[in-house]
């Protein structure tokens, strides 16, 4: 097992934006953190580009998710590297969460870091979105990086309760997204639907969120 020195501080978020997203549990969004910078790259978890910005780009933007979480059970789609699954287990212990993921090496990442954390609120499930069998149904469902919205909403959708809400992290590309997903929006039946920006009122940068209920 190979042995290496912490991220430099300078590579965390501001003190106060750091207490703001994760409170006394930053110390779990540190040894998250850094055990992704270690080793996410050799697991093809993330490219090595964005090591220098593990904090700014992907953590803190995971994060800023857990303002509009409720308490109950949240599916997060396509965890990938626990992003922004882990994250917003991390961030919101009364929540409990599903990471839905198909690929076996990103599955065991996942219920390595369930259990180095002892993140108990944290469920993984190995599959994929449209084969996945939960039960019971989602109350909310997450997702970041995993495709645009007209083919997200058919894969997420069936899996939610009735009056269930899709959060998902989105960029500068949901308003084309968004145009270009109306018939998958009236075949769903999603109402409310919405951008949401988050982390105006934070020293970083904000993210776009779509948001809908699923009737
Ligand atoms: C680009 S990665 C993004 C991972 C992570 N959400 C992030 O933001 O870094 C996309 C992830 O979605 C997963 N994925 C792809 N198709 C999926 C599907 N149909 N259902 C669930 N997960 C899927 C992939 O295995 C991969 O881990």
């Amino acid at each position: 097992m190979t042995s290496a020195a912490p991220l430099p501080e300078s590579l965390e978020p501001e003190p106060s934006v750091a207490t703001a997203l994760f409170g006394d549990r930053i110390d779990l969004a540190r040894a998250f953190t850094n055990d992704l910078a270690r080793r996410g790259e050799e697991l093809g978890l993330i490219g090595p580009l964005e090591l220098p910005r593990l904090w700014t780009r992907h953590v803190v933007n995971s994060a800023l998710l857990a303002a509009l979480l409720r308490p109950g059970r949240v599916g997060d789609i396509g965890s990938g590297a626990g992003l922004p699954g882990l994250v917003l287990a991390i961030a919101r212990p009364d929540v409990d969460f599903v990471l839905i993921e198909p690929m076996e090496r990103r599955v065991a990442w996942l219920n390595e870091q369930k259990s180095l954390l002892s993140l108990d609120n944290v469920e993984v499930v190995r599959a994929r979105a449209e084969e996945a069998q939960l039960s019971p149904w989602l109350d909310q469902a997450t997702a970041r990086a995993v495709t645009a919205l007209s083919k997200l909403i058919p894969l997420v959708a069936p899996l939610m309760k009735s009056g269930g809400e899709l959060v998902f992290l989105k960029g500068a590309s949901v308003e084309a997204e968004l145009a270009a997903a109306t018939k998958v929006i009236r075949k769903h039946r999603l109402t409310d639907v919405e951008i949401v920006m988050l982390g105006e009122d934070l020293d970083t940068e904000p993210t776009r969120v779509f948001r809908a209920t699923v009737d």
